[in-house]
C-alpha cells in the first residue's frame, strides 16, 4: 500500500509538508468522515484526488456529535478495509487520531455553535448533533491545513469535500466557513446510491432484508416529487408522504421542500401551484434500528 496512516497532529503536518514539496505539489484536498467506508466515501476521494496534488482522509468516529451511546458503541470500525479503499482512490495520507489525541483534556469548554440552522430538521431529532459535528470539522479542517510553504514562500490551495447526502450538515460547514473566515474552499459532491435507489450509508448495514427492501419508499418518493418538479407540475407533498406511509416498516419523520441555502421550508403557494425555481426534497425516516436521510436538488 502506497497510503501512510498518521494518528497524531504533529504527524500529519510533517507528512503533508513532505509530500507537498516531493510533489511540487500546489494543492492540498480534505477528505473528513467516520470510517465504515462504501462508495459515497470513494466518490469523496475520488474528487479529491482528482482535483489536488496532495489528498488527507480522515476517519474519526466523533462522541461528541452522538446523543446516543449505543449509537456510538454499535457504530462500525473497520480502518484496514478502510485503508484499502482510499489507498485504491489514491489518497495519500489517512488521519485516525484517538478520542484522546483529538480531545486532551476531555469534553472541549468551547464549542462551535450551530445556531439556529442546527435546531431544524436533523438537529430537532438529534439535539447538540451540529454542535459536536461543526466543532470536530472546525478541528479536522485545521488539522488538515497544507503543511509548510513551498520555496517561494507560496502556499498550497486547500479544499474539503463533503456529500450531498448529510445536506444539512454541509449547508452549516458551509455557513461556518463563511461566518468565521475559513481559509478552505468546501466541496459538495452528488449522493452516490445502489442501483436500486438506496442512498449509501454506514448504517444501512444495520437494515434486514425486509426493512432494506422497504427503505427504498424513501427515493421513490423523492423520485416522485423529482419528476414533477421537472414537468413543472404543483409538487403535492401530500400524495409521497401517503407513499412513505404506506409502508409499515418506515416511521417518517419529515418531509419537505425546503431553500437549499437557508433550508428553510419554501412558501406553501411554491408546493401547490406548477412548480419553477429551485427547492430541496428532504426526507427522513426511520426503519427498524436505522435512522435514514436522503434528499433531491429540484431545478424546474
Ligand atoms: N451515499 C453518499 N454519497 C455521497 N457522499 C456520502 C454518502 N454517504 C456519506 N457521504 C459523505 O461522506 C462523508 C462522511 O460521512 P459518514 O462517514 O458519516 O458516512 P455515512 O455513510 O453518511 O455514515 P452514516 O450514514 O452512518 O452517518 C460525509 O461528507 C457524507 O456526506
Ligand atoms: C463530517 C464528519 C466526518 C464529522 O465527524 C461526520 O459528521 C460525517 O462523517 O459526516
Ligand atoms: N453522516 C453524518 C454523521 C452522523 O450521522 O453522525
Amino acid at each position: 500500500m502506497a497510503i501512510k496512516l498518521v494518528t497524531t497532529a504533529a504527524e500529519l503536518r510533517a507528512e503533508s509538508a513532505r509530500l507537498l514539496a516531493s510533489k511540487g505539489g500546489s494543492s492540498q484536498g480534505l477528505v473528513p468522515t467516520m470510517g465504515a467506508l462504501h462508495s459515497g466515501h470513494a466518490a469523496l476521494a475520488r474528487t479529491a484526488v482528482a482535483e489536488n496534488d496532495v489528498v488527507v482522509a480522515t476517519v474519526f468516529v466523533n462522541p461528541l456529535q452522538f446523543g446516543d451511546a449505543v449509537d456510538l458503541d454499535r457504530y462500525p470500525r473497520t480502518l484496514e478495509a478502510d485503508m484499502a479503499l482510499l489507498d485504491a482512490e489514491g489518497v495519500d495520507l489517512v488521519f485516525a487520531p484517538s478520542v484522546d489525541e483529538v480531545y486532551p483534556g476531555g469534553q472541549p469548554l468551547v464549542r462551535v455553535t450551530a445556531g439556529p440552522l442546527g435546531e431544524k430538521w436533523e438537529g430537532a431529532s438529534r439535539p447538540g448533533h451540529f454542535d459536536g459535528a461543526l466543532t470536530v470539522v472546525a478541528k479536522l479542517l485545521h488539522y488538515g491545513l497544507p503543511g509548510g510553504a513551498a520555496a517561494d514562500g507560496s502556499t498550497a490551495a486547500y479544499r474539503a469535500y463533503f456529500g450531498q447526502k448529510d445536506a444539512q450538515q454541509l449547508a452549516l460547514v458551509r455557513r461556518m466557513v463563511a461566518d468565521l473566515n475559513f481559509p478552505v474552499e468546501i466541496v459538495p459532491v452528488p449522493i452516490v446510491r445502489s442501483d436500486d435507489g438506496l442512498a449509501l450509508s454506514s448504517r444501512n448495514r444495520f437494515l434486514s432484508d425486509d426493512e432494506r427492501a422497504a427503505a427504498l419508499v424513501l427515493s421513490r418518493a423523492l423520485r416522485l416529487i423529482e419528476s414533477r418538479a421537472n414537468a413543472h407540475e404543483p409538487l403535492d407533498l401530500e400524495s409521497a408522504v401517503a407513499l412513505v406511509d404506506s409502508q409499515p416498516l418506515v416511521e417518517l419523520d419529515y418531509f419537505d421542500v425546503v431553500d437549499p441555502v437557508t433550508l428553510e421550508p419554501l412558501a406553501e403557494n411554491c408546493k401547490e401551484t406548477p412548480f419553477r425555481g429551485e427547492g430541496l426534497a428532504i426526507i427522513a425516516a426511520k426503519v427498524g434500528p436505522v435512522r435514514l436521510i436522503d434528499n433531491a436538488p429540484l431545478f424546474s
